[in-house]
């Protein structure tokens, strides 16, 4: 697969480049596409299957956040991708193995939103140990009812986190300064912040925590990991939050922990099915068990908002468009989730008879070798090459390279067997 603009082997134009925005992606993102000169198309909603493959077929660069799936069977169809940008942490949604065999580096933004989901967390512990959401609807209804029975302080209590990456360990140093004990698992052995201490599995979290909170990815691994089993160890009383991915909670077995009074609240910002974008909306058009769901006490229900802070968005916004920027304009794969990083200097000066190679190619032996026979008629300023996988990258900056010699060179490269996809870029 090749970038037209690539396949027409004219010089590097940035108004050749056409990029689909789908999902609000924040103003900072699109300004700094747009100052590129770029052709920005720009969609508040995600698009379902069909829609999607109609839009995506000529575009070079697509940006997406949660809800948009990029699967291979949509990819298959995007001729002209050479990168997909995530503005938001989760990769999920997209085939990353698909794109990196085809060539199509995608970059998300790692950290930007950590700090306000763990925020959102925070306050929904002392909201569910309060029971602040019920007593508001309460009064929204006109009814007056003062209660402390099984309302509680949060100092002094055991927040279990699972998962103690980005969100995990930051709310860990949040929930530390209120007064909690910090107890985590995690796959990973992991340094603990403050005086927070590491369980060795998941069942000495859930047994030793009154709080409960989720912040793994979504993998085969983690789906449906807190189920039946999982409630019935949890200490009665305790309570579930999940702002991580809809498939990790087992939904009816939180629902049936919840009626039985085993678990005492619960707190969900995902689903395993989620609305493509605003509206009304009911959960019981996607997911079932949705009016059960609503009916139960103590439950905080939010439309997958843990990242959407304007700082959050507007940072991403930067971030991600940088990285898709320099991705497009210069092949630098420094950050991309999927491809191996590599990067050459900026390609800031201009410099006559100068371009620079991208080749993407199958990882296997022999290929440095076809390659720099046909670079090696020129004179490589520098080349650098990693591999990821059965993916491997090389930059070539090559100079004294003239005008009609360039197509020769694309097309060399093209030919190789290894080849996924080429770029020169001049
Ligand atoms: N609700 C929202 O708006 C929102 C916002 C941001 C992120 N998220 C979700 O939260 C997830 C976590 O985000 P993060 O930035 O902290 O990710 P991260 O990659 O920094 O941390 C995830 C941690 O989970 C651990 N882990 C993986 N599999 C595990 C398992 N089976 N058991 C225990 N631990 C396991 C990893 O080792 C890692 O330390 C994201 O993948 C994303 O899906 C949701
Ligand atoms: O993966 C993420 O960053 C969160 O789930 C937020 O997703 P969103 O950008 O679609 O709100």
């Amino acid at each position: 697969m090749t970038g037209a603009f690539a396949k027409q082997l004219k010089p590097f134009a940035t108004r050749d480049i056409k990029i689909l925005l789908l999902e609000n992606v924040n103003q900072t993102g699109r300004d700094i596409l747009a100052k590129q000169g770029y052709q920005v198309d720009f969609l508040k909603s995600s698009l379902g299957e069909d829609e999607l493959i109609e839009k995506i077929r000529d575009v070079h660069v697509i940006g997406i956040r949660s809800k948009t799936k990029l699967t291979a069977q949509v990819l298959r169809e995007a001729k002209n991708l050479i990168v997909i940008g995530c503005f938001c942490i989760g990769t999920n949604q997209v085939d990353l193995n698909y794109a990196a065999q085809h060539g199509i580096a995608v970059f998300n933004s790692p950290f930007s939103n950590s700090r306000s989901v763990a925020e959102l967390v925070i306050g929904e512990i002392i909201s569910l140990a309060r029971q602040l959401g019920d007593r508001s609807n309460e009064m929204h209804r006109g009814t007056w009812n003062k209660v402390s029975s099984k309302c509680w302080e949060i100092r002094g209590k055991t927040l279990g986190i699972i998962g103690y990456g980005h969100i995990g360990s930051q709310l860990s140093v949040l929930a530390e300064a209120m007064g909690m004990s910090v107890i985590y698992y995690d796959t990973v052995n992991l340094m603990a912040l403050g005086i927070a201490k590491q369980v060795p599995t998941l069942e000495a979290l859930l047994t030793g925590a009154d709080f409960v909170t989720c912040h793994v990815p979504e993998l085969p691994e983690t789906m449906k990991m807190i189920g039946p089993e999982q409630f019935r160890l949890m200490k009665d009383g305790s309570y579930l939050i999940n702002a991580s991915r809809g498939s990790v909670v087992d939904i009816p077995a939180l629902i049936d922990a919840m009626r039985s009074n085993k678990i005492a609240g619960a707190a969900l910002d995902v689903y395993p099915a989620e609305p493509g974008g605003n509206g009304d909306y009911f959960l019981n058009d996607l997911n079932p068990w949705a009016e059960d769901l609503r009916s139960l006490k103590n439950i905080i229900l939010t439309p997958h908002i843990g990242g959407s802070t304007e700082e959050a968005q507007s940072a991403i916004g930067i971030e991600v468009s940088e990285a898709l920027v320099r991705y497009v304009n210069e092949g630098t794969t420094l950050g991309s989730v999927n491809m191996p990083e590599v990067n050459l200097r900026s390609l800031t000066v201009e410099e006559p008879n100068h371009v620079r190679v991208v080749y993407v190619h199958h990882n296997v032996p022999g290929v440095l070798r076809k390659v720099n026979e046909i670079l090696g008629d020129h004179n490589v300023d520098k080349q650098t090459t990693d591999s990821r996988g059965e993916v491997a990258y090389l930059m070539a900056d090559i100079s004294n390279v003239n005008t009609h010699e360039i197509k020769d060179l694309y097309e060399s490269l093209e030919r190789l067997s290894s080849r996924i996809m080429t770029r020169v870029l001049y």
